[in-house]
């Protein structure tokens, strides 16, 4: 398993965010969904190992983790995307996108060759002289998506990828998830329950700090009825597996 964490649990003051969080994810893209303040992305700073919860096991890369020499090898692997970024507004997006890579670790000759690479399939690649701060919120995420991709991680985590994205780089960007899932793990936490239903082959739905639903978007689907508030069988079966738990 790329990632496999036991019984996770966070807590903000009195609050608990993640409770006894089981997830085991392999190669292949996963969605994660769930309402505002489910704990996705607490979740992913966890498996980003920006985070580090109170109790429980996190295994990554078949690497439990613990001490720095741990942390390194798999940072080295992981390409993460957080919900929002920050950066030198005065960088180029090229030089943005290398500094990241250097920031991995990655060997320098093969730096500028992987920061084309990544910059061109998020389809930036002819602004890659720009500065960061001239580019469009749309176009800035997409400079986010190619820092992320730009070592070929084995475990690739996005948040909320495609917000302010058009649909057309919707479109594009789903056709590169699933690229990038025939080799690594990818886990994608979104709101859009079309991109899950297009992209993902597993999704898991989080509520409240737990794991309450892991299955296949069919599955998902299948969970809801006539009776369920959404617009698709997917948004059906979200409302209907929420509303179960909490009842
Ligand atoms: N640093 C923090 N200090 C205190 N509370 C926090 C902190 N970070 C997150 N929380 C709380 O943890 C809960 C989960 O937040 P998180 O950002 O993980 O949710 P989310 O599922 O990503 O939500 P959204 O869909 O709105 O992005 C929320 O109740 C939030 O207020």
């Amino acid at each position: 398993m790329t990632v496999d964490i036991e019984k996770i649990r966070i807590r903000y003051g009195r609050r608990v965010v993640l409770d006894d969080l089981d997830l085991a994810l392999d190669t292949g893209v996963h969605g994660l969904l769930g309402p505002n303040g489910a704990g996705k992305t607490t979740l992913m700073r966890v498996l980003a190992t920006v985070a580090r919860p109170d109790a429980g096991a996190v295994r990554l890369l078949g690497t439990p983790i613990g001490d720095a020499k741990a942390l390194r090898r798999v940072r080295r692997q992981l390409g993460y995307l957080p919900q929002s970024f920050g950066f030198y507004p005065r960088f180029t997006v090229r030089e943005f996108v290398e500094y990241f890579a250097w920031l991995k670790e990655m060997p320098a000759e093969r730096i500028p060759v992987a920061v084309d690479r990544a910059l061109e399939r998020v389809g930036l690649l002819d602004r890659a002289d720009d500065r960061m701060r001239t580019l469009s919120g749309g176009m800035q995420r997409r400079a986010g998506i190619a820092q992320a991709i730009v070592n070929d991680p084995r475990l690739l985590l996005l948040d909320e990828p495609t917000a302010g994205l058009d649909p057309e780089q919707r479109v594009e960007f789903r056709a590169l998830l699933r690229e990038l899932g025939v080799d690594a793990c990818v886990l994608v936490s979104t709101h859009l329950v079309e991109d899950v239903a297009v992209a993902c082959e597993r999704v898991s739905l989080v509520d409240g700090g737990r794991l309450i639903f892991s299955g296949t978007p069919e599955q998902l689907a299948a969970a809801g009825g006539d009776g369920d508030a959404g617009d698709s069988a997917i948004e059906r079966g979200y409302t209907a597996v929420l509303r179960a738990v909490r009842a």
